[in-house]
């Protein structure tokens, strides 16, 4: 029995889970895997019903599942909440470190018949392929923040109040750094070996930490082939030749960033999954966000969703031929030329939410 837990959340992710949970049970029916589906509350769909973002129960209920898919959090109605009621801090930071989940996996691949979606030239982003493991807990996302007056003392001896101060802290420890790199490894062994720690290490303590803590690990497995990289640097390589990455492993706030950049290369944001795991219960959620500005108009790309599924079925419920399916099946819809509007090239057929997830159901 398979327990899964899904909170569609805020504008498109209540059009693109429904069609990614339709592909869950059409699989999970073929592939034997007897599953148990609950819906629960999350984001500012649930400040709206019950008054807060992540409700006790909705935490509880992720805590009995066996996976979670989410949709998205957050939108325009609930951006003046203060900072700590707001859905992506209160809901989403709260569950990913509530539940553990210090590791989001995020796989950039390009479908071929996407090559010409991407803003990128067709022989730049051609054979792109590449996971990056983004640490999810730490970081300045997490570290202690505050804002208070910002007071400077004047020539007479006065404290002049010169406006407000606010303070974000950028935090990492051994331990923490020491585990995502083991899952980099980990993960960089089923592929080639190759891992790029990118870091800021010739201005932050906290990378420095990372960079000699990635490469005493390294030192240790001798199997793993490590280079370390400045940010700044790896969001110029990542767009002047990405095929040079396979694993890429970051802290926090610069994985945020570099996957949003990295989802040019397979064509859309639309098309990037994710996988957050490392805790109690592992959590699906496409990279992206609610998409206010289409949401509600079935355009959104169900795609990242879609294929987030299919890292459920391989990461938790070890189901290789299962997740396969499913991204044979997406595969087998682009190749036939159908688009939403965010991959849509000239040529091609222009579809919404429901029709793509049909046309992937149709192929599974
Ligand atoms: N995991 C999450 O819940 C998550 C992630 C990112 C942003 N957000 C929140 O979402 C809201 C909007 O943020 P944003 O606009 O910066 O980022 P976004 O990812 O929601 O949208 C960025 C752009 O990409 C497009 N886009 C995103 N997903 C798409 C899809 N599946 N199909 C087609 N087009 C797609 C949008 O239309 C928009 O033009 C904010 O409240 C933000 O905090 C939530
Ligand atoms: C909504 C926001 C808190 C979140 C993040 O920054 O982690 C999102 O951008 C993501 O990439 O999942
Ligand atoms: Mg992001």
């Amino acid at each position: 029995m398979a327990k899964i837990l899904v909170l569609p959340g805020d504008g498109i992710g209540q059009e693109i889970v429904p069609e990614a949970v339709k592909v869950l049970e059409k699989v999970a029916a073929k592939h034997g895997l007897d599953l148990q589906l609950q819906e629960g509350l999350i984001g500012g769909a649930a400040i709206d019903a019950v008054g807060k973002s992540l409700p006790d129960e909705t935490l509880a209920m992720c805590r009995q599942s066996d996976a979670v898919l989410l949709g998205a959090v957050g939108g325009p109605k609930w951006d003046t909440l203060p900072a700590a009621q707001r859905p992506e801090v209160a809901a989403l930071l709260a569950l990913r470190k509530g539940l553990g989940l210090y590791a989001n996996i995020r796989p950039c691949f390009l479908y071929p018949a996407l090559v010409d979606a991407s803003a990128l030239k067709k022989e730049i982003v051609v054979g792109t392929d590449m996971v990056v493991i983004r640490e999810l807990t730490g970081g300045l996302y997490f570290g202690e923040k505050f804002r208070e007056a910002y007071t400077v003392t004047s020539l007479s001896g006065e404290e002049v109040e010169m406006g407000e101060k606010a303070v974000d802290t950028l935090v990492y420890t051994t331990p923490e750094i020491e585990r995502i790199l083991k899952l980099a490894f980990e993960t960089a062994r089923k592929r080639s070996g190759k891992v790029m720690s990118v870091d800021k290490a010739n201005v932050l303590e906290s990378s420095r930490l990372w960079r000699e803590t990635a490469q005493r690990m390294a030192a240790d497995n001798p199997d793993i082939n490590l280079e370390s990289m400045y940010v700044d640097n790896c969001a110029m390589q990542l767009v002047r030749d990405p095929k040079q990455f396979d694993v890429i492993v970051t802290e926090n706030m610069f994985g945020d960033i570099l996957t949003d950049q990295a989802s040019m290369l397979s064509g859309s944001i639309g098309m990037l999954p994710s996988a957050s795991v490392g805790g109690e219960v592992a959590l699906y959620e496409p990279a992206h966000g609610s998409a206010p500005d289409i949401a509600g108009k079935g355009l959104a790309n169900p795609l990242a969703t879609i294929l987030s599924v299919a890292m459920m079925l391989e990461l938790t419920f070890n189901m290789t031929t299962a997740a396969d399916s499913i991204r044979n099946a997406v595969e087998r819809v682009l190749n036939a030329g159908y688009r939403t509007g965010d991959i849509m090239t000239p040529g091609a057929k222009q579809i919404g939410t429901t029709e793509m997830g049909a046309l992937v159901r149709e192929q599974l």
